[in-house]
């Protein structure tokens, strides 16, 4: 069950919103490529793939042949076809030299930065920040993109409190250490990190991402009636008050929050298991549960500032393409394919309330 307020907007009520571009996406690796690309290009303009593939993408030559890989898999969907731009891995070992190689690739946005063990495939990640200080300063001059996945991986702070600890040990220091550096914090997942990004001056270059599953539920979806493997993703929902200061946030039209998916499928076989896998799937319906979520509290009106601001961050240029949506119910299938096996979609056989026309 979503924590969504009853929609207001009468069935066949058509909207048109900015083309939606993607900002954090999970598209694998291997056979699985195929069937997420199609599904991702129908949605978003632009996507960011992500780089913790197995092995993860720690240089250029291996951005270079993932982004050839992922391009190739694009079909065309009646419009222009998706562009897919990259960042690299980042671990303590990157060096300088890696970020002006990056610099001549105009699909390389910059860096990923997870902290080891933080969350899926984390494991060559950063332990120690300050190891990457050069890295930063170049990226800032360059004013490239660092995409932090903002937790602490340390085994005695608690799950939930992993972002706030993050906020107040690491964040706030590489944004006072530079102050010109574009970061986007991903996924944020609770309130202080709404808090964190509202508090920082006009002149600061960072934004915060928002996924589709932090504004629609709270830890209850995942905990309540039993353990529903599919709503484990990293950062864990948290509760209520911090999903509502997450939808909040991202219609608060402050041109500070931006759209990040984190469309991460893993097998259904991964995610009910004795350690399940950390990652929702949504890249299905991802634009439409977002427009879901925004009418839930009255701000459709705001889609465009969410769409428009993560644009404008990344450089992205699409000549004011649209896209069209139309209130009508649809029901999401079970499963999906997911290369040679099969992936449970957020809100598998329950109904979508919107439905992309064009
Ligand atoms: N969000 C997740 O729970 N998992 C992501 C990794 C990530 O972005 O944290 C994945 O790759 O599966």
């Amino acid at each position: 069950m979503s924590s969504l307020a009853s929609s207001s907007v009468p069935n066949g009520t058509k909207i048109t919103i900015p083309y939606p571009c993607d900002f954090h996406h999970h598209f694998r690796q291997g056979p699985a490529i195929s069937s997420l690309v199609p599904i991702a290009s129908q949605r978003f303009g632009t996507a960011l793939a992500m780089p913790n593939t197995k092995p993860p993408i720690t240089t250029v030559p291996l951005a270079i042949a993932y982004h050839d890989e992922l391009m190739a898999a694009r079909k065309e969907g009646g419009g222009e076809m998706m562009e897919i731009v990259n960042v690299l891995y980042l671990t303590d070992n990157t060096t300088v030299e890696t970020v002006d190689e990056m610099a001549k690739h105009d699909f390389i946005v910059g860096f990923k930065y997870y902290p080891a063990g933080a969350t899926t495939n984390s494991d060559f990640g950063v332990t120690d920040f300050l190891k990457c200080y050069p890295v930063f300063s170049r990226l800032s001059d360059l004013n490239m993109v660092l995409c932090i996945h903002s937790e602490v991986s340390t085994p005695t702070v608690d799950i939930f409190d992993r972002e706030k600890v993050f906020i107040e040990t690491v964040i706030t220091k590489i944004v006072k250490d530079f102050p010109n550096l574009k970061i986007v914090m991903e996924h944020i997942s609770t309130i202080h990190g709404v808090n964190f990004i509202k508090s920082l001056p006009e002149t600061s270059k960072v934004v915060g991402s928002i996924t589709p599953h932090h504004i629609m539920y709270n830890r209850n979806a995942l905990l309540v009636g039993g353990v529903k493997p599919h709503f484990y993703c990293l950062p864990i929902l948290k509760r209520e008050t911090h999903r509502a200061a997450l939808l909040e946030a991202a219609s608060s039209q402050s041109g500070r929050f931006i759209m990040g998916t984190d469309s991460a499928p893993h097998t259904v076989g991964s995610k009910e298991s004795s350690c399940g896998c950390a990652g929702v799937f949504n890249g299905h319906a991802a634009v439409e549960m977002y427009v879901e979520a925004f009418e839930s509290v009255g701000r459709l009106d705001a889609l465009e500032d969410f769409i428009e601001t993560g644009k404008k961050f990344y450089g992205i240029q699409d000549g004011g393409r649209t896209m069209e949506l139309v209130k009508e119910e649809w029901r999401v299938e079970e499963s999906m394919e997911l290369g040679e096996d099969v992936v449970k979609p957020l809100r598998a056989g329950e109904m979508v309330k919107w439905k992309i026309v064009r």
